[in-house]
């Protein structure tokens, strides 16, 4: 009997180390497949491990392979299962058609603790409410003459002197980190009234709380402490928390994802010069400017700012592709696959080419949300779209009308966060990459210091 007892956990141990030893010798020599091997206790966490520095790559990979979905099992233990999934079918399903049984659920808002109570994280009445007042908002009469009259007054007096002033100087600058403090000045203007100068010559730090203290009285504020005035629900916390979740999110949501399109953008155009003349030419021509929004479509196309989208389905369910949901299942939706898969875009879905997003009348082909799901798709689709393209309009077509953007040599990846950003930012060299072209001296002479009377073609445009 002692020695029974003596003997049995060494024989769990040895049949433990049998097995271990069987499937790794089984999978190193018989594996060509790129789907992770689901070992015994630890499951597929070392696969995840070994590709955490390119999580959107190998999510590429895996799901191609299992033709749109793919169940991740993480340790034993740890209730870390997931089912992956990019099949237009799925995402039409959880996104628009079955949406009540998908909210976001109580884990994202443990992870992004940081949007509180903002429109990101809450699902239910409380988001409603939420939607409703931002869309009132952002499609209010006057908000895009005020969209525009604050993105134009940040480009005169942030982006174009940064922009100077790195021509002058002849030094290597990160346009990302360019995007980001342009973006942040935008939104916070847009929603505070106050525009934290984070583009300003030295390129300073500027603390995002500082903004939060210099609270006016303007409609977007106004309209939401009204909200917070109309919940009965007794969960919001304070006012000024409520507030700096509610705008916190809005800012965090509008900026990043537009200064990541932008970066790509950009990543993109350096690599296809002919496009890039193309979309100067559009420009220069003051045409509508139906050639660069296609681009920029091919861009989320490729490169969806949001990679990721996480659900948890209240109850059982059984998704069109066949799978089984409950209601532990997390199920993540891969935007950044879908866009590369060919059975969604075709055999030349690597490859970046506008035109495909341009129909034979030369008008912008619409493509379903929940194929092009860059926006998301259903109820919970971005409200910002149109603010973004807006902005990206103006942003783009003001740089390559006075300059010709030249990258460094430099290794170009996605980093691996739900919000793809290029990897290390994206190096510009501004002695051999940031001419001013020909008829422009740059922008102070041009058309920024008074822009009711800018003669340039690209006041004229229509964004
Ligand atoms: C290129 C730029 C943008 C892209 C690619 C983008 C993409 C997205 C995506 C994928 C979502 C769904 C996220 C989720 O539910 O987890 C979303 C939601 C949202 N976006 Fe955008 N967005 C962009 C710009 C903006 C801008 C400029 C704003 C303005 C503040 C904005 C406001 C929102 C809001 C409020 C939501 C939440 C909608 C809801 O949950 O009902 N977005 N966006």
């Amino acid at each position: 009997m002692y020695l029974f007892e003596l003997s049995f956990p060494l024989l769990i141990i040895i049949m433990c180390f049998t097995y271990s030893t069987w499937w790794y010798l089984n999978n190193r020599w018989c594996k060509i497949s790129s789907l992770p091997t689901n070992w015994p206790i630890v499951g597929m966490l070392p696969e995840l491990i070994r590709n955490l520095h390119r999580v959107h790559e190998k999510t590429t990979e895996v799901l191609i392979e299992s033709k749109g979905t793919f169940e991740f099992h993480g340790p034993v233990f740890a209730n870390f299962n997931m089912l992956g999934t990019s099949d237009p079918a799925n995402i039409h399903y959880i996104l628009s058609k079955n949406f009540s049984n998908y909210p976001k659920g109580v884990e994202f808002r443990k992870y992004f603790d940081i949007f509180g109570n903002g429109i990101f994280s809450v699902d239910y009445e409380l988001w409603e409410i939420h939607r409703k007042t931002t869309m009132y908002l952002m499609g209010h009469a006057k908000f895009q003459t005020l969209l525009e009259r604050n993105i134009w007054e940040i480009i005169e007096n942030g982006l174009g002197p940064i922009l100077d002033d790195f021509a002058e100087l002849d030094t290597l600058f990160d346009l990302q980190d360019i995007f980001h403090r342009f973006t942040f000045d935008v939104i916070c203007k847009l929603l505070l009234d106050h525009n934290p100068k984070s583009l300003s010559i030295g390129l300073h730090n500027v603390p995002c709380e500082k903004a939060f203290n210099t609270l006016r009285g303007f409609s977007f504020l106004n309209a939401f402490i009204k909200m917070y005035n109309q919940c009965t629900d007794g969960d919001l916390g304070t006012l000024q928390t409520f507030l700096r979740d509610t705008l916190l999110s809005l800012m965090l949501g509008g900026r990043d994802t537009t200064s990541a399109a932008l970066t790509w953008f950009f990543a993109l155009m350096a690599k296809n010069p002919l496009i890039e003349k193309k979309i100067r030419d559009e420009i220069q021509q003051q045409l509508k400017l139906v050639y660069l929004h296609a681009a920029f479509c091919e861009t989320l196309r490729l490169f969806p700012s949001v990679a990721i989208e996480h659900k948890l389905p209240l109850e059982f369910d059984i998704l069109p592709s066949g799978h089984r949901v409950s209601p532990n299942t997390r199920v993540m939706l891969l935007f950044h696959t879908m866009g590369r898969m060919e059975s969604l875009c075709g055999k030349d879905c690597l490859e970046f080419k506008p035109d495909r997003w341009i129909s034979k009348r030369g008008e912008i082909k619409h493509e379903p949300s929940f194929k092009f799901t860059s926006f998301n798709a259903g109820p919970r689709a971005c409200i910002g779209k149109e603010m973004a393209f807006t902005q990206m309009k103006i942003v783009v077509a003001t740089i390559i009308h006075n300059y010709h953007i030249q990258v460094e040599d430099q290794i170009i990846s996605p980093s691996s966060f739900v919000i793809i950003q290029v990897k290390h930012g994206l190096k510009l060299g501004s002695s051999r990459g940031f001419l001013l072209c020909e008829q422009c001296s740059g922008f102070k002479p041009t058309c920024h210091v008074c822009f009711e009377d800018y003669r340039s073609p690209l006041y004229q445009y229509k964004v």
